[in-house]
């Protein structure tokens, strides 16, 4: 649905040259959740405004179906536009009107509407956001979750085929991050919706993406499915990201080592062999003890994963092909 294509951008301040994004490619899917994460100063924001080009790169293409928007006329880039819904950060609601007001708003700049048809589309939208009994309120007398609620109904309002989020739950506590979390996720899963969205949180990307790209210094350096990024991470950025999660097991036993008998292994189980002894019964298989040594359980949208670090007092490289056998990845980290 969306290609981006050596996407470059450097932003000039005081005759100083900043680059933000550089060759920036990226494929992302109809239908799917995608986040980019990245640290502040990243280049998520721009990123996320060529997709619509509030910002405009100085080279490479952005194809939205096919179509390269950056060749549009101004009419024809305004339509597109409208098929791209978008949520902030800080909400940007209209203080002087009211919730229903607000979802109103790009209905009547669209102008394609009847008064009813526009009446019983906003009376749709709240349902959907379960603001139907603050319809009439306005923004300074709602919760932050409840404006953030506000702002995505607002987004969905012209049905668009796109929903950017733009940090979307970064000014929100952890519980009502989760709520507006599973309303994405919820929208996306009913309408078929794609997002794309940002976040400098793993924890957000753990809970609702499909696929992630990780940005550092305006370059994606590292990308794919989050259980493989999120359990395999490659790059020192995504690592320390994981590692401040901290729902990834890692390698925290400086010091510690050095106590240790046998060889150190870092067994990671995804989907079903969660659920399974795996460990009991390798350890018997070989007649060896397996002492774990650290840990996690979780979820990865909706897929159970573990990752452990155990200690093993015996052969690691038959551990290893039994511990493969099995399903479970099995790295060794230290003989
Ligand atoms: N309008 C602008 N003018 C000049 N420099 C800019 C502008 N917008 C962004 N930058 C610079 O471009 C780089 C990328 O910024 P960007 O806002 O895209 O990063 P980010 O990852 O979204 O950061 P944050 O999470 O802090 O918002 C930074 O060095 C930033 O200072």
């Amino acid at each position: 649905m969306i290609a981006l294509h050596h996407l470059n951008k450097t932003y000039r301040v005081d005759g100083r040259a900043v680059p933000a994004l550089r060759d920036i490619s990226l494929e992302i899917a109809s239908g799917e959740i995608f986040g980019i994460i990245g640290r502040s100063g990243a280049g998520k924001s721009t990123l996320l405004r060529t997709l619509n080009l509030l910002e405009r790169p100085d080279s490479g293409q952005v194809l939205l179906d096919g179509q390269d928007i950056s060749a549009l006329n101004a009419a024809a880039l305004r339509a597109q536009r409208r098929g791209i819904g978008m949520v902030f950060q800080h909400f940007n609601l209209l203080s002087h009107r009211s919730v229903a007001g607000n979802i109103r708003f790009p209905l009547e700049l669209a102008g394609e509407l009847s008064t009813a048809a526009m009446d019983a589309r906003v009376a749709e939208l709240l349902e959907l956001v379960s603001l139907s009994a603050q319809a009439s309120q306005y923004p300074a007398q709602l919760s932050g979750g409840q404006k953030q609620r506000v702002g995505i109904a607002r987004a969905l309002a012209n049905q668009p085929r796109l929903l950017l989020c733009d940090e979307a739950t970064s000014a929100l506590d952890p519980q009502t991050t989760q709520s507006i979390l599973q309303l994405l996720l919820d929208i996306n899963r009913r309408f078929g919706l794609t997002i794309v969205l940002i976040t400098h949180e793993m924890a957000v990307v753990r809970a609702i993406c499909d696929r992630v790209a990780v940005i550092e210094a305006g370059e994606i350096v590292e990308s794919g499915a989050v259980a493989e990024v999120f359990l395999h991470p490659q790059h020192a950025a995504t690592r320390s990201m994981v590692a401040e999660d901290g729902h990834a097991a890692e390698l925290d036993l400086a010091g510690k080592l050095g106590q240790l008998a046998g060889t150190l292994l870092r067994l990671t189980f995804v989907d079903a062999t969660t659920y399974e002894p795996v460990i009991a019964e390798v350890g018997q298989q070989l007649q060896v003890p397996i002492s774990i040594l650290q840990g996690s359980v979780g979820r990865i949208k909706d897929r159970p994963y573990g990752q452990l670090i155990v200690g093993l007092q015996g052969d690691a490289t038959l551990a290893q092909s039994v511990f493969s056998a099995r399903g479970v990845r099995c790295e060794v980290l230290s003989a």
